[in-house]
């Protein structure tokens, strides 16, 4: 009984529990992921359920790959066809299936945001709207918020009607609608959204998933939004066996529509359900456990519970405050360099957490300067540039040729004297009869104004991708995306161009011919068509390399679910964390403080916490006070490391100190200087004379921006900048 050892008596119990909906509601790292990987091999050795009867939900595809490992050590068998992946991996595999009975082909396209924000452009443009009142990104964010909430255009047009703004975002929306149909293409809302729709209106279907879906697992419960339990509801709607895990003190994704009340709701909406709580963390030591602890308590939207644990109390939790950025970086340099040195830990243990990505640049710059291997998750932004890009446009294409989004991007790249002219002529056809823009080059002779030469360089991009189309249905992956990089001439144009980049967009290609590589031995036989999606749905935790020794940099919102021997947890100052835009509202005040905790939690030994009064970000110098969070905890759980690293070689020579600098620093009432304008002169500590030139309420406090003589413009906050104002004789 292999699947019930290493479980405690409550973890028993959850996978014991077999029959009827199930929640497992507890805190960071007690277990409640290992409850899921014991009890699906439970169910399979010991109830003889079969592999394709289970459906398992987990946050990134990373960690369904990870928990199949699991499952499959347990087990020592195949488990391949157990049902793992994210929600818009496993609505695919759906879609692919099922798609054609709502009008859809299975070949479809999945639009990335950078696809939407085209889509969305070209229906302003059509609707003639201004483009400064509409712009782009904002109404996407819109339009994604409706699709989770499953409210449709003309709904949003009836309800806002006499809203101008509003009511022409609904028919902008409503017009997207249209068009994405046209492409043949859903956006990554409807992945969830028209499987939902399937299930709900084709009972043939409904039935077919709820009698296949015996028993369904959803990790990371707290982040799902309306359509997503939508889904997971009508799923399980047969059998009912459905066992949901998580914590809402780590509900992190409210932004993006994801919803509290699905965990909080979920004995109500569930008939029957039972709650098991988990209380014993395995993963943190006593100190590091108390940090969190204090932190969440000061949260006023939860249930609330008290994690233990049975582990050591380890080492305090340590703070370094640091004079800038870089100042913080060479800490935390020196820190990796010292503890591996040591020999207790490698490389692979250690993890860099911070609030945004920006944030990664100083230590990558640190950790290459002193040959510190190190990988950056979600950061690499592979999949974003240009040349691959262009690359999967032509794939898509390929898949799916009433994808005119794709066809747009690449009908002259590389170079081929297809021109914007060239193109509007088409596109005129097109809107006039409706098809597809590859559609009408097929049928080139009935397009009016185009020059003879026009015509024939058309003629062989046409004859290109039909052979193309042709070799797709022959070819592996692999091979087919090497004759596709190779035959349409875009290496060659890159390598005539021959440049530093072009170099390394080539290396870029044949990289992406890598990806196809791996992709073939992960899934025997898979199609273009998987492939495809395998690459549109890797999540930005996805996009990573599998190197194991190195020191990993992420966001707090990619580690969750994660753990490390050694955390550093940096850049902990008001402002960044919590992140500016929270510091108005409660509610998202709360949803940084979760994520605070889901930062300190992913530590099992070691943490550390840094904060720099001076930080350059995004290209401007700022002034910080240290994040609210850390004066959460208390002093007696947090020691402060002394500023010269030279002196803290040795652990006990670290000082302990009190923390009255940080609280007076945070406390001291910002003397608002009342009389600050435009204009006024100030004096600098470090950067000298300087002009007022711009005032800003934030809070209490005031940022102002200042031009110094010698140093140009810099924003400070008023509090605590190391300024005078110096008062001019008149
Ligand atoms: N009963 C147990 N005995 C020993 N180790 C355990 C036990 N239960 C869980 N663990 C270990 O504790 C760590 C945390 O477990 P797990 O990741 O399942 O927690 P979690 O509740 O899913 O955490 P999170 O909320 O961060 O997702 C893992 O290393 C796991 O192997
Ligand atoms: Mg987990």
């Amino acid at each position: 009984m292999d699947y019930l050892q290493g479980l405690n008596e409550k973890q028993k119990e959850g996978v014991l529990h077999t029959e009827g909906p199930l929640l497992i509601l507890a805190g960071a790292g007690s277990g409640k992921t290992r409850v899921i990987t014991h009890k699906i091999a439970y169910l399979i050795e010991e109830k003889r359920v079969f592999p394709s009867n289970i459906l398992a939900i987990t946050f990134t595809n990373k960690a369904a790959k990870e928990m199949k490992e699991r499952v499959e050590g347990l087990l020592k068998g195949r488990v391949e066809d157990i049902w793992m992946g994210t929600f818009h991996s496993m609505c695919v595999r759906i879609l692919r299936r099922e798609i054609e009975s709502i009008g859809y082909k299975r070949n479809f396209s999945i639009y990335d945001s950078l696809d939407q924000k085209t889509l969305v452009k070209e229906c302003i443009t059509e609707k003639n709207l201004n483009k400064e009142t509409f712009q782009e990104k904002p109404i996407i964010n819109i339009i994604s918020s409706l699709k989770d909430d499953m409210i449709d255009p003309d709904d949003y047009i009836n309800e806002n009607y006499k809203d101008y703004y509003r009511r022409n975002v609904g028919e902008i929306y409503g017009l997207y609608e249209e068009k994405l149909k046209k492409n043949n293409a859903l956006d990554f809302d409807d992945l969830i959204l028209k499987t939902v729709f399937l299930l709900k209106s084709d009972e043939r279907i409904r039935e077919k998933y709820q009698s296949k879906f015996e028993y369904i697992f959803v990790d990371e419960y707290q982040d799902t939004n309306k359509s997503q339990y939508e889904l997971i509801k009508y799923l399980s709607g047969k059998h009912g066996n459905i066992c949901v895990v998580g914590d809402e003190d780590q509900s992190v994704y409210g932004w993006r529509g994801a919803d509290i009340r699905n965990i909080l709701n979920f004995e109500r909406d569930f008939k029957g359900a039972e709650v098991i709580k988990l209380e014993q963390n395995y993963r943190s030591t006593g100190n590091i456990l108390d940090v969190a602890n204090s932190i969440i308590k000061n949260n006023t939207e939860r249930k609330g519970k008290k994690l233990w644990t049975a582990k050591e109390r380890g080492q305090y939790a340590t703070l370094k405050i640091n004079f800038d950025e870089k100042e913080e970086a060479n800490f935390v340099t020196q820190k990796v360099i010292d503890l591996i040195e040591e020999g207790k830990y490698k490389y692979g243990d250690f993890v860099i957490l911070y609030r945004t990505n920006a944030q990664s640049r100083s230590f990558e710059e640190t950790f290459i300067r002193n040959n510190i291997p190190y990988k950056i998750v979600g950061g690499l932004k592979f999949y974003d540039r240009k040349e691959v890009k262009d690359l999967i446009a032509y794939l898509r294409l390929i898949q799916n040729p009433l994808d005119d989004i794709s066809l747009r991007r690449i009908i002259n790249v590389p170079k081929r004297g297809i021109g914007a002219s060239t193109l509007g002529k088409i596109e005129k056809y097109t809107s006039q009869t409706g098809e597809s823009i590859y559609g009408a080059l097929l049928d080139l002779d009935k397009i009016q104004g185009l020059s003879g030469r026009a015509r024939n360089v058309i003629k062989s991009f046409t004859a290109m991708i039909n052979k193309f189309l042709a070799m797709k249905e022959i070819m592996g992956v692999r091979d087919f995306i090497e004759e596709v990089v190779y035959s349409t001439g875009y290496i060659k144009e890159l390598e005539e161009e021959n440049s530093v980049e072009s170099q390394s967009r080539i290396e870029n290609l044949k990289e992406f011919i890598s990806v196809a590589v791996d992709f073939e031995t992960n899934y025997e036989g898979g199609t273009l068509e998987d492939f495809l999606a395998n690459v549109s749905l890797l999540s930005d935790v996805d996009k990573t390399d599998e190197r194991k020794d190195v020191v990993t940099m992420m966001t707090v919102h990619g580690a969750k679910g994660l753990e490390f021997p050694v955390v550093f947890l940096v850049g902990m100052e008001e402002g960044l964390f919590p992140i500016s835009r929270a510091l108005d509202s409660i509610h998202d005040m709360e949803e940084e403080r979760r994520l605070c905790y889901v930062a300190v939690t992913r530590a099992e030994e070691l943490l550390y916490i840094s904060y720099a009064n001076l930080r350059t970000i995004y290209g401007n110098t700022t002034y910080s006070l240290p994040s609210r969070f850390l004066k959460e905890i208390p002093d007696d759980m947090l020691k402060i490391c002394k500023n010269d690293q030279r002196k803290e070689k040795q652990e006990d020579e670290i000082e302990y100190e009190e923390r009255t600098d940080i609280k007076n620093r945070f406390e001291k009432k910002v003397n608002l200087k009342e009389d600050i304008q435009i204009g006024s002169k100030v004096n600098h500590k470090m950067w000298g004379m300087g002009t007022v030139v711009q005032i800003k309420k934030v809070g209490e406090d005031k940022e102002i921006v200042v031009a110094f003589e010698n140093k140009g413009l810099k924003k400070l906050l008023l509090s605590i900048a190391p300024i005078e104002f110096v008062r001019e004789v008149r």
